[in-house]
């Protein structure tokens, strides 16, 4: 999947005043919707208009040399939209056909105009249909424009719509849908049959993603999707709550730490990385380069007696100390001394490691995070839940997550398990993978933007236990330490994709690409 950022387009006072991209239920874009036509002011045709040549000029840019478009329109808005998109496309020369799968009296008022203006245009034939045999003939050169539902959907399809939906998922073309693939919800998905949904290859989606692409499930329905932003009143956008955002670029550069000109390593933090353990030394190791390269002043590894010297040679910019133990990390000393500690990469679920982990846990007063076997400790030995402190930030993938939350039948009962825990526990609490999820203390839940699938490798997971506890230990604050680790990481993952491609990428890639990473956020 991709996206588009939003700071490339539009106008200036939108960008503005839109540092947050907020994500909204289909009620609330209805209400932000209607809020903009009658502020801006401007009316619901002409915000149809607007939204049409939006969606035209990505069409062409997506598809600049297909010149036959099948469009299937719904009776609400989404058709209408559908409607404009293929006059406008007919006045650039494309040849049109437009599927109407319901009669005009079902039609909103803006498509009903809509409908009219087309019947007007030249290179276009309007087909009224009710049976798949009279479908006009689909080949694999031409493109599916998807406008029959969008978020006005009340209900699973059936009936008709079903029947081309399934018709449409069976054709060779590609699909291109508008604002949303006809059939899946903005939100919740339970009880929408998988086979209800059209398959789009692009999704050009109106303003800001829906909740639902972020879902893993729905990945074969969305596509590729893109945000196009259409200008709704930005004062809806900031006033209206949601606990949804999007992390981009606008959010996390207010978040980067100044670095005080006199500043020397004692200014920039100290960090305690308690990670590996005998035959599992690399996650100690990537992540003591990645805290090296999150701007700290000073790592302290933490590994088992004897494993020293790896990561001394491996990272010489690393001070180390060596526990009693010679398999795991058994014991804790001088935890006051350090800005903030990272626990968990590496560290086995021994039982001497449950006995330090709980010993840190009472002692701990600095920041702390708590990854991988920190957090299959705590999964199984629950009464250290109510030990972390406030703030604390976990970082689990969605297989250490269930351990902690319990398991999941759908993503979005995933997001309310995943806030209702951060909630309770007080805590920073991730879901890793594709557009990582971040729970607040405060219940809010954030996406973020980058990253891509050649990151899931082993060891990822270790870069950015580094790159958080780095910034945790520079004194951000949790919330903004997570966010912006997430997001480096993220980049870095990209920078490296850029240069090497998915495939090839490793987790020392995310390393060696933090610096262009941050220099990226600064420009
Ligand atoms: N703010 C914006 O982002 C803008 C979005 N635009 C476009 O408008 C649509 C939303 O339009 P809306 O008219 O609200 O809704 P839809 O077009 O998605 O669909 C509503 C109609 O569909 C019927 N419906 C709903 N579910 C089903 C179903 N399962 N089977 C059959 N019919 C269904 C519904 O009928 P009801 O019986 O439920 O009343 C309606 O007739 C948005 O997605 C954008 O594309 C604007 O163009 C500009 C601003
Ligand atoms: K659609």
């Amino acid at each position: 999947m991709y996206w588009v950022d939003f700071d490339k387009y539009f106008c200036f006072s939108i960008r503005l005043s839109l540092t947050i991209m907020k994500l909204f239920s289909s009620t609330q874009i209805k209400e932000i919707d209607e809020y903009s036509i009658v502020h801006e002011p401007i009316t619901s045709v002409a915000l149809m208009e607007r939204v049409a040549e939006i969606l035209a000029h990505a069409i062409l840019d997506i598809y600049p040399h297909v010149n036959r478009f099948l469009v299937f329109c719904g009776p609400g808005n989404n058709g209408g939209d559908g409607l404009a998109v293929a006059r406008l496309l007919a006045l650039q020369g494309k040849c049109l056909d437009i599927v109407l799968l319901y009669d005009q009296e079902k039609f909103s008022t803006d498509t009903l105009i809509n409908y009219k203006r087309l019947k007007k245009t030249s290179c276009v034939t309007l087909h009224r249909i009710d049976k798949l045999e009279d479908l006009p003939e689909l080949g694999p050169q031409d493109v599916v424009i998807d406008a029959m539902f969008g978020t006005g959907l009340s209900r699973p399809l059936n009936g008709w719509p079903l029947e081309v939906v399934t018709y449409i998922n069976s054709c060779q073309a590609e699909v291109v849908s508008i604002d949303m693939p006809s059939g899946l919800p903005g939100e919740d998905c339970s009880g929408f049959p998988s086979d209800g949904i059209v398959c789009a290859t692009n999704t050009l989606t109106l303003q800001f993603p829906k909740l639902s692409f972020f879902f893993p499930e729905n990945e074969k329905y969305v596509g590729l999707f893109q945000v196009l932003p259409i200008g709704l009143h930005p004062q809806a956008l900031t006033t209206i709550p949601t606990p949804y955002q999007f992390i981009t670029a606008s959010n996390v550069k207010p978040l980067l730490p100044k670095r005080a000109t006199f500043g020397h390593k004692g200014t920039f933090g100290h960090l305690l990385l308690i990670a590996g353990s005998k035959g599992m030394m690399g996650a100690s190791v990537l992540s003591a380069r990645a805290a090296c390269r999150a701007g700290v002043g000073l790592v302290t590894s933490h590994v088992p007696s004897g494993q020293g010297q790896i990561v001394q040679i491996a990272v010489p910019e690393v001070l180390v100390v060596e526990d009693m133990d010679t398999v795991c990390f058994s014991s804790i000393s001088n935890i006051k001394t350090y800005s903030a500690i990272a626990v968990g990469p590496g560290i086995s679920k021994h039982q001497k490691a449950r006995v330090a982990l709980r010993q840190l846990l009472k002692e701990v007063e600095s920041p702390l995070l708590l990854d991988a076997d920190a957090l299959n400790i705590i999964a199984e030995e629950r009464d250290m839940l109510d030990m972390l402190p406030p703030n604390t930030i976990l970082t689990p993938h969605p297989k250490e997550l269930s351990r902690l939350v319990g398991d999941w039948s759908n993503s979005f009962q995933r997001l309310e398990l995943q806030q209702a825990f951060a909630l309770k526990y007080q805590v920073v609490l991730l879901c890793k993978g594709a557009f990582t999820t971040i729970a607040l203390p405060n219940g809010d839940l954030l996406f973020n933007s980058t990253g891509n699938s050649g990151m899931a490798t082993g060891g990822t997971g270790d870069v950015l236990s580094g790159i958080i506890g780095g910034l945790l230990a520079q004194g951000l604050t949790s919330v903004d330490a997570a966010i912006l680790g997430v997001y480096l990481h993220g980049l870095a993952g990209d920078i490296s994709a850029g240069e090497i491609g998915q495939q090839a990428l490793t987790a020392s890639d995310l390393v060696n690409n933090l610096g262009k990473a941050w220099l990226s956020i600064l420009k």
